[in-house]
């Protein structure tokens, strides 16, 4: 595992509060349009506002099985960098998201054993891969993810680490050598309630991570 002041972060579930979180300079930041999430942000969002974002700040789609013709429309009104792909996405879709020039981070859940040739199949047409704990819902379920599962992979894209990540569980994450992590993706435990981001918190993890 790389020193934490190596990593970026992803702050994902974004809504209530953008622009307080955005000034904290996040490396990421994800926007939830899967209508069946209390974070869901597509009725609210400002289209122009986005334009405006801070160039330091990568905007993420987060999609859950949406036709891939109305993630590629969402993604040219919000002015997004990425498309996170939470479903059952095929490698022809990611691929096809590509090719229309977005950044694709293909989510991987992790409540079954990792499969690394399906892993190595979507290389060439992801980012990044995101490993989160998946229940009942999609995402933003704050269950901590069995990173141990990462140890020794060894994957040709990097990692986004995400699952129930706090303050705390962060910090043991750099005791792990073997792990391989390009960035972290906070979400429901750093937040006031689901989509207003707690943002003393998320001050405090940023000085954790210098
Ligand atoms: O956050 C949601 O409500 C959500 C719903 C459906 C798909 C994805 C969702 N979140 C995506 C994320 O990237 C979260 O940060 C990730 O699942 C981790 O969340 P948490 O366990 O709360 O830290």
């Amino acid at each position: 595992m790389p020193k934490l002041s190596n990593i970026k972060l992803k702050v994902c579930g974004l809504r209530d509060n953008i622009p307080e979180v955005v000034a904290l300079k996040p490396d990421f930041a994800g926007f939830i349009f899967y209508n069946k999430s209390p974070r869901y942000a597509g009725d609210t969002l400002l289209k122009d506002y986005f334009n405006d974002f801070p160039e330091s700040t990568m905007k993420v789609g987060v999609f859950v099985n949406h036709p891939v013709e109305r993630v590629l429309e969402t993604a040219r009104q919000f002015n997004l960098d990425f498309v996170q792909l939470h479903g059952d996405e095929s490698f022809a879709e990611c691929l096809h998201l590509k090719a229309n020039g977005l950044g694709v981070i293909k989510v991987f859940s992790g409540n079954k054993a990792i499969d690394r040739d399906r892993l190595i199949e979507y290389a060439e047409v992801v980012d990044y891969y995101l490993f989160d704990t998946r229940l009942k819902s999609y995402g933003g379920n704050g269950v901590a993810f069995d990173w141990a599962q990462l140890k020794g992979l060894d994957l040709p894209k990097p990692i986004i680490l995400s699952g129930g990540l706090t303050l705390e569980n962060i910090r043991q994450l750099e005791e792990l050598d073997d792990l391989d992590i390009y960035a972290i993706d906070i979400n429901s435990q750093f937040e006031i309630r689901p989509g207003m981001k707690n943002t003393e918190l998320i001050k405090q993890l940023k000085e954790q991570m210098q």
